[in-house]
């Protein structure tokens, strides 16, 4: 596989994570934590319209497996201009179909990488870059299912899927998602430093500051930030947090 070209300044990725048909944000991923934020296409073309570059796109009741959001999902995704990220649930030949189907740029790979290896190994064969794998993670043990159950360990996962092409990890420190409390930069230092692969950070963003700090990790490998909650509450606009990363420049926090 090609190396990956480093972008020269940190991607931002809104996300919208749809439960029973709602924009919802958790915290630490925990159902029943809901915070809900209205119509999912609503969200999704506020952050288009604010210049968001791409989307991330959770089906959070195919991931807890208490059904799914694939019409709203659909409508998401073709209601947008921007690249979308896609993820939950797409853990078979069927819906891994549906989800590329839906016109997304990419889709995340969460359970399926722990439980399904072969079958990751395979559509990663096929796919090439519309494949990322999300690395959920509790310390560093990942967790899958709804983030519910554990699924080994971080840096031999990482091992066996960059020996197997993956293209680009999504990682997620679980005790940062939604709290607020700031990224987990140590985390993403480790993980940068196991692979070359390109990696996209999530979990805990909740200021400006946060964005300069993961822009300072770019030379590293870190290509993009999800930011969910800090939007969602008003911690900062999306303008404004574009232009942070605009100008944080190539790689260098400003
Ligand atoms: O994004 C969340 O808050 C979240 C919470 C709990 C479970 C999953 C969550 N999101 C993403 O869903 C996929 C995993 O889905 P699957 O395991 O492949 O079905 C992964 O991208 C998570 O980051």
């Amino acid at each position: 596989m090609e190396p990956a070209v480093k972008p020269e300044q940190l991607e931002l990725l809104p996300a919208v994570d749809v439960r029973a048909g709602q924009a919802v944000r958790l915290v630490h991923g925990e159902s029943g934590t809901e915070t809900s934020y209205g119509d999912p296409l609503q969200a999704a073309l506020t952050w288009q319209r604010a210049g968001a570059a791409w989307l991330h796109l959770v089906d959070l009741d195919a991931a807890f497996g208490t059904g799914d959001n694939r019409e709203h999902i659909g409508e998401v995704v073709r209601a947008m201009e921007i690249r979308v990220e896609l993820s939950g649930g797409i853990r078979d030949d069927a819906s891994l179909a549906a989800a590329l189907a839906t016109g997304c740029t990419r889709v995340n790979l969460g359970t399926a990488a722990l439980e399904s290896p072969e079958w990751v190994a395979r559509v990663i064969a096929e796919h090439g870059d519309r494949i990322a794998v999300g690395l959920d993670v509790r310390g560093t043990t990942l967790r899958g299912r709804g983030w519910t159950r554990d699924g080994g360990d971080l840096f031999e996962t990482l091992e066996r899927l960059d020996r197997e092409g993956c293209a680009r990890y999504v990682v997620t420190d679980i005790n940062k998602d939604g709290t607020l409390q700031g990224p987990n930069l140590e985390l993403l230092r480790k993980v940068c430093a196991a692979t070359d692969r390109p990696v996209v950070a999530s979990g805990g963003v909740s200021s400006l500051e946060d964005l300069r700090a993961l822009a300072g990790l770019v030379p590293e490998g870190v290509e993009g930030a999800i930011v969910g909650k800090a939007l969602y509450a008003g911690a900062f606009t999306l303008q404004e947090a574009l232009a942070v990363v605009a100008g944080a420049g190539a790689g260098g926090a400003a």
